[in-house]
């Protein structure tokens, strides 16, 4: 279980998040939505500990040489080719014994710069990167905005497969139906807190609500023709 105590996180004037009370159950996948600006990458950098807070977040100890993250906008050196973006960061897990060509599920030009890939080509990189590492944690924010339909799909069956192997993941979407279709929980943070979690069973009942809510009553300010 990862337990949230507490977790606050303050930028200047502005509280990002506000004092968290949660659980997260491992082996799971956990849904994260939010508006814009929620606060959903802030806690992921949290819980990578890249980011300082006050507060604690238990259960993670020890797995820090664990944890994969994919960052919505994932950096990578550009003088650097995906070949050896890959193989820096398995060195970095000691994972020494890979065929790198073997598990290049993207179609990625490996032996390109990393400063002649797509927006797209980087993330997918990233992505690859981190399955790579053989990670027990999965932390993606948004890993499906700018690539293409086809690694959307692609992401989808991997996310999938990460929940059956037991793996625990976090994963921040937009997509509504693609998080109904991975998460074994959904979490809303909103006023920057977490709601409490929705299960499976009530997937149907929220996406509904959250349409209600958002679109139903904003739909009536605007005019068409
Ligand atoms: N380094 C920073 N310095 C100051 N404010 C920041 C910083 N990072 C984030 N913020 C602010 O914290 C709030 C939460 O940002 P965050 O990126 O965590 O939201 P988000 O839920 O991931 O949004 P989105 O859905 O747009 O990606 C925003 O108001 C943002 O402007």
């Amino acid at each position: 279980m990862i337990t949230i105590e507490g977790l606050t996180k303050i930028y200047g004037d502005v509280t990002v998040l506000h004092g968290i009370h949660h659980h997260f159950e491992m082996g799971k996948v956990h849904g994260i939505i939010g508006a814009n600006g929620a606060g959903k990458s802030t806690f992921f950098r949290c819980l990578t500990g890249l980011e300082k807070y006050s507060g604690q977040i238990k259960g993670l100890s020890g797995m820090h040489g664990a944890i994969g993250y994919l960052p919505t906008d994932p950096f990578v050196f550009k003088r650097i080719t995906g070949r050896e973006y890959l193989r820096f960061h398995c060195l970095a897990r000691n994972i020494r014994d890979i065929d790198i060509d073997k598990h290049n599920a993207f179609d990625l030009p490996l032996d390109r710069y990393a400063a002649q890939y797509s927006t797209g080509m980087l993330k997918k990189l990233a992505l690859t990167a981190v399955l790579l590492q053989r990670n027990e944690v999965f932390i993606f924010d948004e890993p499906f905005n700018g690539v293409d339909l086809e690694s959307n799909m692609l992401i989808t069956a991997i996310i999938r497969r990460l929940g059956e192997q037991k793996k625990t993941v976090f994963l921040a979407s937009h997509i509504y139906a693609t998080l109904s279709g991975s998460c074994d929980f959904i979490h809303r943070l909103a006023g920057g807190k977490f709601e409490q979690p929705v299960g499976t069973e009530d997937f149907h009942a929220l996406g509904l609500q959250l349409e209600n809510e958002m679109v139903s009553t904003k739909l009536d300010m605007l005019r068409f023709g």
